[in-house]
């Protein structure tokens, strides 16, 4: 573990002003400011930890090949606690990307016994970031995999916060024993602790805030994961500081059910597109 300071990153600096900071460790972009703005819409905790093996608390955790415990390994999988190389960094598309890439290793196939590419492209331009993650089947036999893009949105206060879009949508509640019901309201307000599974989301959905929103828009993930760890939860993890959590809002891209099952050679793409629409 070490600070932020020591741990390798890259910039991502689009010529209209918009900015993303990457990662190595984990692929986990840290920041993201919209051009024309000195506002960073990503939260990350005071007491996070960076560097080799640990996840930093915030930002936008990659889990692959495992969101939480929806398959046979580890609680969101070990990309997340990995070292990515930067496989390109480049002006695109009236922005910047940069790709980076995990592959397997004698010590992934120890937990997950499987040849894979992981690529995650970070691009920013304008209002937008588009964070893409592409998974590649090279191994001789079939492998399957759940995963989740998952932002930690930063926000004046939680309390005030609602995620709109989800009505109708059947959802796993892990504060209620994993149990299922349908969504019932127009919008969801964050009221302290939530860890919800919606299934089927619709591919656009809002998170508003008094002053401003965030367009969410998804594509290859059928689900959206709302977290918020609520004062307890803060105050009981060592990488977040008490009352951070009135700051934050995960707003997650997920695949979990059914898990993606990848023949050899095949490959798939999810994607995850954040516009700051105010
Ligand atoms: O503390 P972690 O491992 O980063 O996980 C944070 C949260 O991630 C969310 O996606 C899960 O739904 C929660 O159950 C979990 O607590």
């Amino acid at each position: 573990m070490s600070g932020a300071h020591e741990a390798p990153s890259v910039e991502v600096n689009a010529p209209d002003g918009a900015f993303a900071r990457v990662y190595l460790d984990g692929a986990h972009v840290t920041s993201w400011i919209p051009a024309r703005s000195q506002v960073d819409r990503l939260f990350v905790s005071s007491e996070a930890q960076y560097g080799p093996g640990c996840s930093i608390r915030g930002g936008i955790p990659v889990c692959f090949p495992q969101f939480g415990a929806f398959g046979p390994i580890g609680h969101h999988g070990f990309a997340r606690l990995s070292r990515w190389a930067v496989v390109t960094q480049e002006e695109i598309n009236g922005g910047a990307r940069v790709v980076l890439r995990l592959t397997d290793t004698e010590a992934s196939r120890a937990v997950w016994p499987f040849a894979f590419r992981a690529d995650l492209s970070v691009h920013v331009a304008a209002a937008v970031l588009t964070v893409q993650l592409t998974v590649t089947n090279t191994d001789a036999q079939p492998l399957s995999f759940t995963a989740a893009l998952h932002p930690y949105f930063a926000v004046e206060d939680a309390l005030a916060t609602t995620v709109g879009g989800l009505r109708g949508c059947r959802y796993r509640d892990a504060l209620r024993d994993g149990a299922e019901f349908d969504e019932a309201g127009d919008v969801l307000p964050i009221e302290g602790h939530i860890d919800r599974v919606y299934f089927a989301t619709p591919d656009v959905i809002e998170m508003r805030e008094p002053n401003r929103t965030l367009r969410i828009e998804k594509r290859g993930f059928p689900e959206t994961v709302v977290w918020n760890p609520g004062a307890e939860g803060t105050r009981t993890r060592s990488d977040f500081a008490d009352g951070e959590e009135l700051h934050m809002v995960c707003v997650e891209a997920a695949a979990v059910r059914p898990p993606v099952l990848l023949a050899s050679g095949e490959h798939w793409v999810g994607t995850q597109l954040m516009t700051a629409v105010r």
